[in-house]
């Protein structure tokens, strides 16, 4: 499993610096959070790592390649998988077939095979969907499979998008506010999901969350952006006694 390191990362909106030379790494199997006031810079991260934006300058390694060159589809084909801040899923699909869509990519039958149906095709159909119903099983949906996705609670939607990230077997997954506009009370169970699949997996994990009960119960590491920039790194209980981040964010905040 590679690490990632990002190095010297830039990001710039005209005169607005949104990322200014920020470095950090996350080890193999690691639950790093990146934390921080909005506009810090957090979700431009994110979009520069899995191509979205074209960074202005730096280096995002992970393994052996630099993913900041690379378009959308093959940093994702690196092993890289996210959830997005808004629900992206497709209200009149079913559960089951919206977590379907995340796996596509793996899917190794080949155009051919597809179009025509060949038993190959078949084949990989049913492994897609057996892992499906695995990953259902995993994060407590496997009962809501064939409901469409439109009308099901907030954070059952959060789950399937999760889901879905998952089917892309990936060994990075970058989790953009999973727990935003979830009932108070169903915070907690999400990180214990979420920490619970990441060390099973042994996946590493980048979280961006404002849910600081959440964010220093589960991760190992926590990363404080301010204005594009880091400004302390640390586990939880490190950056929580850092004067720059109690006057920048924590502070503020309480
Ligand atoms: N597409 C864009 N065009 C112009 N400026 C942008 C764009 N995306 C982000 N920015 C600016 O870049 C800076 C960082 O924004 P970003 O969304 O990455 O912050 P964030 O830490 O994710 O904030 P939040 O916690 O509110 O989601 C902000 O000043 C923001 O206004």
């Amino acid at each position: 499993m590679p690490k990632l390191i990002v190095e010297d990362l830039e990001l710039r909106f005209g005169g607005v610096r949104a990322l200014d030379r920020l470095s950090f790494e996350v080890e193999e199997g690691q639950l790093c959070a990146l934390v921080g006031p909005n506009g810090a810079g957090k979700s431009s991260v994110f979009n520069c790592v899995t191509g979205l934006y074209r960074a202005s300058g730096g280096r995002v390694l992970f393994g052996d390649r630099d993913l900041l060159p690379l378009p959308a589809h093959a940093v994702a084909a690196a092993g890289v998988a996210r959830t997005f801040q808004n629900l992206a899923l497709f209200p009149r699909l079913t559960v089951l077939e919206n977590v379907l869509l995340g796996g596509h990519l793996n899917e190794r039958a080949g155009a051919w095979a597809c179009a025509l149906h060949l038993p190959r095709h078949r084949r990989a159909e049913r492994s897609l969907r057996r892992q499906a119903h695995e990953v259902l099983d995993r994060l407590g949906l496997a009962a809501l499979a064939d409901r469409p996705a439109a009308g099901l609670p907030y954070g059952t939607l959060k789950r399937t998008e999760l889901a879905r990230a998952l089917m892309a077997r990936p060994r990075l997954l970058l989790l953009d506010e999973p727990a935003a506009g979830l009932p108070h009370g169903e915070v907690a169970e999400l990180g214990e999901l979420i920490a619970g699949i990441g060390a099973d997996l042994g996946l590493s994990i980048v979280l961006v969350e404002h849910h600081m009960g959440m964010v220093m119960s589960i991760s190992q590491k926590v990363v404080v952006l301010n204005l594009g920039r880091r400004i302390c790194e640390g586990t939880p209980e490190e950056v929580t006694r850092d004067p720059e981040v109690i006057a920048a964010y924590l502070g503020a905040a309480a």
